[in-house]
């Protein structure tokens, strides 16, 4: 054990697992029902039970694990990045993708040379002249708004708006297995010094009354990659508080991450951290359960 973790499932617990496992408790999700919940999102039974155990003390006894096959039969196949046989590369249809890095739970999968130098400058030179102040779904509506969490200037290409995206959208459908109809189109984000966006979730909070809205197109979103388009000389990495993984942004490699279940026990909660020297530019293209119009 690591002797700087006096407590390990206090470690597993970040405020978002608290508010949401105690939020759902509050509304009448039964433990069991909660341990469900977490094992389809990949959480070992022994990990949950514990988390729900010290969340929950008045629960009193939780079920015993549940069968494998019990989540098997109702977890549905998503957009995922998986290398077969053990090889270090995965297949984008054009080329081989390098593999860095894998993660199970949750399942985030780091990538080298999705694209390519020239690429990633022809997406920056096609995104610069649209950028504005990047805006946030607004949860009590739907809308778009400014906010303070997300400082970088942003813009969106319709999805095959140009031959430079459609040959991205293409090669990231084939690394997904996902189709390309279920992607929306591609986000470019250019972050100055300073700027950041704070720890977040990707996929829209169904409580919220904007979210019939939002989820009417496509439904809810499963996986994200987040493409870096330069390497900035000093900050600028996407973080993982609850996996505590941190990944570097170097021109032309990405993170994938998914999070097939729409809560904090996906643990895909992420930040892009504060530029500290340079520019810092990114795509992200995030795909939806069905097709996105
Ligand atoms: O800039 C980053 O590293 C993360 C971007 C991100 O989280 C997003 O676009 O949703
Ligand atoms: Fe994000």
């Amino acid at each position: 054990m690591n002797p700087l973790q006096t407590d390990p499932v206090q470690a597993l617990i970040s405020d978002e697992l608290r508010q949401w496992v105690q939020g759902q408790h509050q509304s009448g999700h039964d433990a069991a029902q909660l341990l469900r919940a977490m094992q389809d999102s990949g959480w070992s039974a022994t990990q949950a039970r514990q988390v729900l155990q010290h969340l929950l003390p008045q629960a009193g006894d939780l079920p015993a694990a549940l069968a494998p096959a019990a989540t098997q039969a109702t977890a549905q196949r998503g957009p995922d990045i998986r290398p077969a046989h053990g090889q270090p590369w995965v297949d984008g249809g054009d080329r081989r993708v390098p593999v860095l890095c894998q993660w199970n739970t949750p399942r985030i999968v780091v990538l080298g040379q999705v694209l390519d130098a020239q690429e990633c400058d022809e997406l920056i030179a096609q995104a610069r002249s649209r950028l504005r102040r990047s805006q946030t779904v607004q949860a009590s509506d739907g809308e778009a708004q400014v906010h303070d969490a997300r400082t970088s200037d942003g813009m969106f290409f319709q999805r095959g708006e140009t031959d430079l995206c459609e040959r991205i959208e293409a090669r990231l459908a084939r690394l997904m297995d996902w189709p390309v109809e279920n992607g929306e189109g591609l986000q470019v984000l250019r972050y100055g010094v300073g700027a950041e966006y704070r720890p977040h979730f990707d996929y829209f909070d169904t409580r919220q009354p904007g979210a019939p809205a939002v989820l009417r197109r496509g439904g809810q979103r499963l996986a994200t990659v987040v493409i870096y388009l330069n390497s900035p000389p000093a900050g600028g990495s996407t973080v993982f508080p609850d996996a505590g993984v941190e990944v570097m942004p170097l021109q032309g490699h990405a993170v994938f991450f998914s999070y097939p279940q729409a809560t904090p026990a996906s643990l895909s909660l992420h930040a892009g951290t504060p530029v500290l020297a340079g520019e810092k530019w990114v795509a992200t293209k995030w795909v939806r359960e069905r097709r996105f119009d």
